[in-house]
């Protein structure tokens, strides 16, 4: 067996695909790159297989028929290959989407641990993957920064001491804009995040605050808190990445600049916390201000049915999922404004029948059937009869 620690790393053409990789190479005595895989970016994927030759096998849902010098998996099924095929010691799962779940499920299933960026598998599969979790003993090591903080501030502390989670929220794109100003919000204005460079999923979600709803259910299922006592506040520095509030009244914080690589190494090799790039560091002294403010959910309701989906548990989630996913990809590609998004979430909650107990296939279900609402929807108007 390798002294190295084998990453397989799925969506690794991505924002925290390639950010996952920096860190890998800080660690070369550390890591060994076993495994990558993207959607449909072969050109990328070749580069990283370029650049590091111990790779086992990647894949890639189509090829063009170029040469590979590494085993190339291709198909609808190229991701369940790939893990089929690669020995590996820790899953990267930094997938973007619901197609993110069933590789989490099965990497738990086949006894190991996954470093989780996709927030979907949580969203979409909260439930399942608990089970799944207390079935096989495994664990997730949280990559999405908020949850990184926060598993961050309770080490060494007990959980029954833990009285809130508090999650900071940046208020996206339109923090600044009034409810009325977005009627007619562009892709192009939606995508300029003030604070982070991400995937064009993440960052209409982080407009619309639907980012921060997926937020509250992750957190809910990684830290086994109950909704009441999970709290958004909005934070426009995004320099405090969340808090936890203890019994006694004590807040701890966890505090950065807004770089992924941090919460990407954390997930890899806690409790070590070796050297990032020095010229990224926060500079208190610099730091003009840090503000907080009372989240509006008049201002962004989606975050309340973000929690009555939590609560409802079952389905709820993946049908939330499949249709913001879908109805973001409609918005990008100009064919639903931008407030739409929250329609069509709603209208696919009301729409798809609710599952109470959840298994894969289910939920596989319930993403269609969300996708196919939405796009009903869109033609037809989202009203329920
Ligand atoms: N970016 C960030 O800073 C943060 C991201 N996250 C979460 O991490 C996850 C990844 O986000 P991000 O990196 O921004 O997303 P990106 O869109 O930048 O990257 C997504 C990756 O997933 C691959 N992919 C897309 N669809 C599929 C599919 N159906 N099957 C297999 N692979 C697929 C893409 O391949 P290809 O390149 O070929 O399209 C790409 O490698 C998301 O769940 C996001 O919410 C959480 C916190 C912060
Ligand atoms: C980097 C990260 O974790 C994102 O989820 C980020 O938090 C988005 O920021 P907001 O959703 O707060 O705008
Ligand atoms: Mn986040």
């Amino acid at each position: 067996m390798s002294e190295k620690k084998r990453i397989l790393l799925l969506g690794a053409t991505g924002s925290i695909g390639r950010q996952t990789l920096d860190v890998l190479r800080r660690h070369p005595d550390t890591f060994e790159l076993a495994g990558i895989s993207a959607g449909h970016n072969e050109d990328a994927l070749q580069e990283i297989a370029q650049e590091f030759p111990e790779i086992q096998a990647a894949s890639v849902e189509s090829t063009d028929g170029r040469p590979w010098q590494t085993d190339l998996i291709t198909g609808a099924d190229h991701v369940a290959r790939l893990m089929d095929r690669v020995e590996y010691d820790l899953l990267v799962n930094a997938v973007v989407g619901f197609a993110g779940l069933a590789p989490t499920l099965k990497a738990l299933e086949s006894g190991h641990d996954v470093a989780l960026a996709n927030k979907e598998s949580l969203v979409a599969g909260g439930p399942l993957v608990k089970k799944t979790l207390a079935e096989t003993g495994r664990r997730l090591y949280p990559i999405d920064s908020e949850h990184s903080a926060i598993w961050q501030c309770i080490q060494g502390s007990r959980e029954k001491d833990v009285n809130r989670l508090i999650i900071t929220a940046s208020g996206g794109s339109f923090r600044d804009r009034s409810r009325e100003s977005l009627k007619d919000a562009t892709p192009a204005e939606a995508l300029k995040h003030p604070n982070w460079a991400m995937g064009k999923r993440i960052t209409i979600d982080s407009a619309t605050m639907v980012n921060k709803g997926f937020e509250v259910i992750e957190a809910h299922y990684l830290f086994d808190v109950p909704f009441e006592r999970i709290e958004t506040v909005l934070h426009p520095q995004s320099i405090v990445h969340s808090m936890v509030e203890f019994k006694d009244g004590a807040v701890m914080a966890q505090l950065g600049s807004a770089d992924m690589r941090l919460p990407i190494q954390y997930a890899l090799m806690m409790p070590d916390r070796p050297s990032l790039e020095e010229d990224n560091r926060l500079d208190m002294t610099r730091t003009q201000s840090l503000e907080f403010r009372e989240m509006d959910m008049e201002r962004f309701p989606i975050l309340k049915t973000a929690y009555e989906t939590g609560k409802a548990g079952g389905s709820a989630g993946a049908v939330f999922n499949g249709a913001d996913e879908e109805a973001v990809a409609l918005f990008l590609e100009g064919k639903l404004p931008f407030l739409g998004i929250e329609d069509a979430i709603r209208y696919a909650l009301q729409v798809v029948p609710f599952v109470q107990d959840p298994d894969y296939e289910a939920l596989r279900d319930c993403d269609r059937l969300a996708r196919e609402a939405v796009r009903y929807g869109v033609s037809h108007g989202f009203q329920v009869e």
